[in-house]
């Protein structure tokens, strides 16, 4: 595969790892200073993109890959309030689009768990949930991607939590999200349900970004040939 990698960051450059061990070829490397690779003249030579920018430059960096034509693997949090955005001209043009706010297998199985956690705990009135994300000093954005998918996930199934908010929250109906940011912290998630008698504690810990990495380059494998808009649960056939 030929890859344009858009962001040669933490994240880019450890994709840029995983995907020349797995023998692909890195056809242009993005960054802030030569952003010229991003016209379409540059972009259709490559076979897709791979996506991990910064939230202000995620939504500019997709159009342009959709001038091109060429499917596009996102990465980048903090700017899904333009998703439909992204998700119409997808549908509109017959594109190619995979977004994930996170990428790791595991917590791919731990949003399974959550939801089912969730689903269970909807009866159970006497146990209020509280979520807490771990990450790194130089995070722009927060709560996390992963942490905002994981609140959407019991709100879609608690009917006594009706949003979350990012922050000490003393409102019943509110599903609290605190943010703490330390070094060394690829990322770290916490779903905790607590009643007067016992508590139940559910925690994702990534060791390192390799497992983010590593699902970005399979997601990128697998939505070769395709077109449509999809999920890592299409990835991991988790649908
Ligand atoms: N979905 C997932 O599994 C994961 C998602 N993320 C998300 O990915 C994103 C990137 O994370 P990370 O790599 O740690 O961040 P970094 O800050 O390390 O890297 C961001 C990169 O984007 C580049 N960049 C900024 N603006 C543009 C632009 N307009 N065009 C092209 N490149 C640009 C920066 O360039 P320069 O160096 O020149 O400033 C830098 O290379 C974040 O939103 C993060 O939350 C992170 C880990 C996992
Ligand atoms: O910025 C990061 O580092 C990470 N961002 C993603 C998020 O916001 O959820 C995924 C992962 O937790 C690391």
């Amino acid at each position: 595969m030929k890859i344009a990698l858009i962001g040669y960051g933490k994240m880019g450059k450890a994709i840029e790892a995983i995907a020349l061990e797995r023998g692909h070829e890195i056809l242009y490397r993005v960054d802030l200073h030569n952003k010229e690779f991003l016209e379409k003249g540059f972009l259709q030579q490559a076979d897709l993109a791979i996506e991990f920018t910064t939230p202000d430059t995620a939504l500019e960096n997709i159009h342009r890959c959709f001038d091109a034509d060429i499917p596009v693997v996102s990465g980048t949090t903090g700017w899904l309030d333009k998703l439909e955005e992204i998700h119409q001209r997808c549908r509109q043009e017959n594109k190619t689009f995979l977004y994930a706010s996170n990428f790791s297998i595991g917590v791919n199985i731990f949003f399974e768990v959550n939801k089912q956690l969730a689903a269970l705990m909807n009866a159970q009135q006497q146990y209020d949930v509280k979520m807490e994300e771990i990450h790194h000093t130089q995070k722009k954005d927060a709560p996390s991607g992963t942490a905002i998918s994981l609140a959407e996930q019991v709100l879609e199934r608690v009917s006594r939590k009706k949003r979350w908010v990012n922050g000490e929250s003393a409102a019943a109906e509110e599903l609290e999200i605190r943010s703490r940011r330390e070094d060394p912290a690829p990322g770290t998630h916490t779903v905790t349900w607590g009643s007067p008698v016992d508590d139940i504690t559910i925690t994702h810990t990534a060791h390192s970004r390799e497992g983010f990495a590593s699902g970005a380059v399979t997601a990128a494998e697998w939505i070769q040939g395709k077109r449509g808009i999809f999920t890592m649960k299409d990835v991991l056939g988790l649908s």
